[in-house]
């Protein structure tokens, strides 16, 4: 069940192109499909074909247009290849990068891999596509980085992924204020905890509901309520929104910081 109300007309978004990262599953995937409907033409990426070849038929099923692309965005060539294959065909409007995780440890286990496989995912990778994306839009375009609610303040069992996003926090507003000239918008959505299939498989029913007493507005946040924002922050509505950190967490930010260390699961943050 969804719980985002569609508050847009049918075709707010035609003519739009728009391509998001990590498009096959969770939060990307709906994304896609939000926007889709909406009315624009959507390509997308992830490592695996199969997920986006979901997204296509879920996308088509439904009247929409969605261009899979796969490739890993760590390599950035492949990336630009993917993006610039994609604006050739359809022009380029808004770009979504939204692929990106982690996996949780304490900083003192995190080993020099597992750093360079994070900072690479979640921050060299989204420069990487801001740059690629940028000589793409024509007339204006609006960037958006899907980071995650209390970067700034900090998590435990995250500092790989906390150092990450708040690179992406200071990269989005460097970018917003160098390319504000062309019109084009750079801004980073931070959600608080989103119940995707992914971090069901790698959370406990008892870390759930903690998170969950934790937020706020006690319950965990819907993809579509993530994918809706989107659609507003790539439409004209949202013209004079730049540089900014938006969060969609019910009221996370204000709480204590989560304790992902697999130590820590399970009891309240320090
Ligand atoms: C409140 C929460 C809010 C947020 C929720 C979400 O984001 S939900 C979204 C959830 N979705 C996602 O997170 C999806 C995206 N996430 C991913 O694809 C992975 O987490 C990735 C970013 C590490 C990429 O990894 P990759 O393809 O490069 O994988 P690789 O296997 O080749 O590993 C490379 C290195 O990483 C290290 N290492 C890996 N695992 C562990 C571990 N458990 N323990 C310790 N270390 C670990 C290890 O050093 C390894 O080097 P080694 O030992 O081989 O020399
Ligand atoms: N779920 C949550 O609670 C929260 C999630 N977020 C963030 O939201 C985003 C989406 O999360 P969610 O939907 O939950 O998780 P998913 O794991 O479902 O989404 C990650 C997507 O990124 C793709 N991806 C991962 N690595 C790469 C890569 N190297 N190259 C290309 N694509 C890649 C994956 O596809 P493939 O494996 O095929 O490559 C997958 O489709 C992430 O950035 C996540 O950190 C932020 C806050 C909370």
């Amino acid at each position: 069940m969804t719980r985002a109300a569609d508050i847009f007309r049918e075709g707010a978004l035609d003519g739009a192109a728009v391509f998001v990262t990590g498009a096959g599953t969770g939060i990307g995937r709906a994304i896609a499909e939000r926007l889709a409907r909406l009315g624009a033409v959507v390509g997308g990426c992830g490592r695996r074909a199969e997920p986006l070849d979901q997204t296509a038929s879920a996308v088509a099923a439904a009247g929409g247009r969605f261009v899979p692309i796969p490739c890993d965005v760590r390599d950035a060539d492949a990336a630009r290849t993917a993006l610039a294959e994609f604006a050739s065909r359809h022009g380029l409007t808004g770009l979504v990068n939204n692929a990106g995780g982690q996996f949780y440890a304490a900083a003192e286990d995190i080993r020099p891999r597992g750093w360079q496989a994070v900072i690479d995912l979640n921050l060299t990778a989204v420069f990487h596509l801001c740059q690629a994306a940028r000589p793409l839009f024509r007339g204006g375009g609006s960037i958006l980085s899907i980071s995650l609610t209390g970067a700034e303040r900090g998590a435990l069992g995250m500092a790989h992924s906390v150092a990450a996003r708040s690179g992406v926090a200071g990269l989005t507003k460097a970018l917003a204020l160098e390319w504000a000239a062309d019109d084009i918008r750079v801004n980073c959505i931070a959600p608080g905890t989103v119940a995707t299939p992914a971090f069901q498989a790698n959370s406990t029913p008892e870390l759930r509901d903690r998170l969950r007493r934790e937020t706020p507005i006690r319950r965990l946040v819907e993809p579509a309520e993530v994918a809706e924002f989107v659609a507003f922050l790539l439409s004209p509505a949202a013209g004079m929104i730049t540089g900014q950190i938006l969060r969609v967490d019910g009221g996370s930010f204000l709480a204590a910081p989560v304790d992902m260390r697999p130590a820590g699961l399970g009891k309240e943050a320090a």
